[in-house]
Formats: structure tokens, sequence, C-alpha cells
């Protein structure tokens, strides 16, 4: 279980794309170039999530994720291997507890974690009201916030009705938002920033990108 586990899994993961017939493209690499640990945040859409964030994950990243993933056969076993930080999010105490020591392991072992703060997938066409969770970690542990803005697969992928076609996600890396000096107190006002920026993002990408590539045999 280690974080330098997740370069073999990116590498593997990132293959998956090409069965599914998916493309991405990706602006705004410079943003990543930002020496030691932050905290991304990205829009959660669907599992398909892993293949962007796989794409482009930075090194020395791992993710914050439910803990109903570790019983999830090879994928729990991935997840546990990379590193990943399960919380519960039937105990919120001890989701909290979990994110405020991973706020210090950050800044011990040099670790960068990604964290979806709608804290579940979401199809609805806007982003969710997000939790605090990511926006204290950064705070606590006074690392910059990376936004990421994946484009609505609802053109070649709708869950509901089971329809998936080959498509191209747009990935919209954001600048960083340093926390520098904020405190609790300004986590409203962040989460705030953060959410327009990313919702506005979200919503320009999504109606600008010719999604699907062509129907895909099932
Ligand atoms: C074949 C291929 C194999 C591939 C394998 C590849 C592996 C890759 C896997 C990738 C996995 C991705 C998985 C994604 C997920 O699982 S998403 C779901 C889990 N993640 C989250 O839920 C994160 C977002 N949630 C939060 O951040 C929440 O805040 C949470 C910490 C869970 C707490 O929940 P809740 O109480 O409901 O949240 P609120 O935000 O409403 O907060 C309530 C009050 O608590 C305060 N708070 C929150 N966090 C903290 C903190 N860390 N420290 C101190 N206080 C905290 C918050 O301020 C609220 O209080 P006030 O209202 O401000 O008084
Ligand atoms: C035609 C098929 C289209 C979909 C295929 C998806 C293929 C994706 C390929 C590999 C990725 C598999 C890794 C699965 C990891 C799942 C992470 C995930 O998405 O967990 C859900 C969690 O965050 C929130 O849970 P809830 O929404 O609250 O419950």
């Amino acid at each position: 279980r280690d974080v330098e586990n997740m370069r073999l899994i990116r590498s593997l993961v990132r293959h998956v794309k090409y069965f599914l017939g998916l493309r991405f493209d990706v602006s705004g690499w410079e943003h990543l170039q930002t020496e030691g640990p932050y905290v991304i945040i990205s829009n959660h859409q669907s599992s398909l999530d892993v293949l962007g964030l796989m794409e482009i994950l930075p090194d020395r990243c791992t993710m914050i994720a439910k803990k109903e993933l570790i019983y999830a056969g090879t994928v729990g076993l991935i997840c546990w291997l990379g590193g990943i930080v399960f919380i519960n999010r039937k105990k919120p105490n001890d989701a909290r507890s979990v994110m405020i020591d991973a706020s210090k392991t950050m800044l011990d072992d040099k670790i960068r974690l990604w964290v979806f703060p709608e804290g579940t997938r979401n199809q609805t066409g806007n982003l969710l009201p997000f939790k605090k969770g990511a926006f204290h970690l950064a705070v606590q542990a006074q690392v910059p916030i990376i936004p990421i803005v994946f484009s609505s697969y609802s053109s070649f992928y709708l869950r509901k009705q089971k329809q998936f076609n080959s498509g191209t996600i747009t990935i919209k890396i954001l600048p960083k938002i340093e926390t520098k000096g904020l405190t609790s107190d300004d986590i409203p006002s962040l989460i705030d920033k953060s959410f327009h920026l990313m919702n506005s993002s979200f919503l320009s990408i999504s109606n600008s990108v010719p999604h699907s590539n062509g129907p895909c045999k099932h």
C-alpha cells in the first residue's frame, strides 16, 4: 500500500479508454506543474471519471474514496494498493477525523490528494453543492487547491437509459487557488469561489464539445 503504486495503476488503467472508444482533450496542463502537495477537486459524474483522472494524474497523488470501494473485489484491491484514503460517509465524524489525519500525512509524506467535493456521482447537468471536507483539508495543510472540470458525458453516456457511445471528454485544469493564511472562517467563501469557477467552466466546456465519436457496438 503506497501512493507510488499509482504510477503503475495509472499506466495500466489509461489503456481502458481505447476499449471504450473514449478520447480526452485536456487543457491547462501547466496548472498541475505546481511543486509539493496540493488538493485536486473535480466534478463526479460516473465511474468513467476514473479514466479521466488516470489520464492526468500527477505523481504522488491518490484519492479520497468511500469505504465501500474496499469491498469491490479487484477494484478495491487496486484502490488499497494505491494508498487511497477511505472514508465512512455514514459516520461523518469518523470521515472528518480521517481527513484531518490526511492533512498531516499530505505534508509529512509529500502527497497530493484528489477529492470529489460533490461527494457522490451526479449527472443532473449542474454541479451539486460542495461538501466541505476538501476545503478543510487544503486549509488545514495550507496547500493550494487545483480545480479540474470534466465536461458532461450526457451526449454519449446515459446511465439510466443504459446508452453508451464512444465520445470525447474535455478536461479543463483551472489555475490553483492559494489557501496560505486562510482559516476555517474563510471556508464558505473558498467553497463559493471554487463552485462558481467550476460550474461555469463545466457549463461552457459541456456546451462547446462535439462529444460523440459515433456509435459503439455492445
Ligand atoms: C479496472 C480499473 C480499476 C481502477 C481502479 C482505480 C482506482 C481509482 C478510484 C477512484 C475512486 C474515486 C472514488 C470517489 C468517491 O468515493 S466520492 C465519495 C467519497 N468522497 C467524499 O465524500 C468527499 C467529499 N465529502 C466531504 O468532503 C464531506 O465533507 C465529509 C468529510 C465526508 C463529511 O461529510 P458531511 O458531514 O456530510 O459534510 P459537510 O461538508 O456538510 O460538513 C459537515 C460539517 O463538518 C465540517 N467539516 C467537514 N470536513 C471537515 C474537516 N476535514 N475538518 C473539520 N471540519 C470539517 C463542516 O465544516 C461542517 O460544519 P459547519 O457546517 O461548517 O459547521
Ligand atoms: C458502458 C460502460 C460505461 C461505464 C464503464 C465504466 C468503466 C470505467 C473503467 C474503469 C474504472 C473502474 C473503477 C471504478 C471506481 C469507481 C469509483 C466510483 O465511482 O465510486 C463511486 C463513488 O465515487 C460515489 O459513490 P455514490 O455515487 O455515492 O454511490
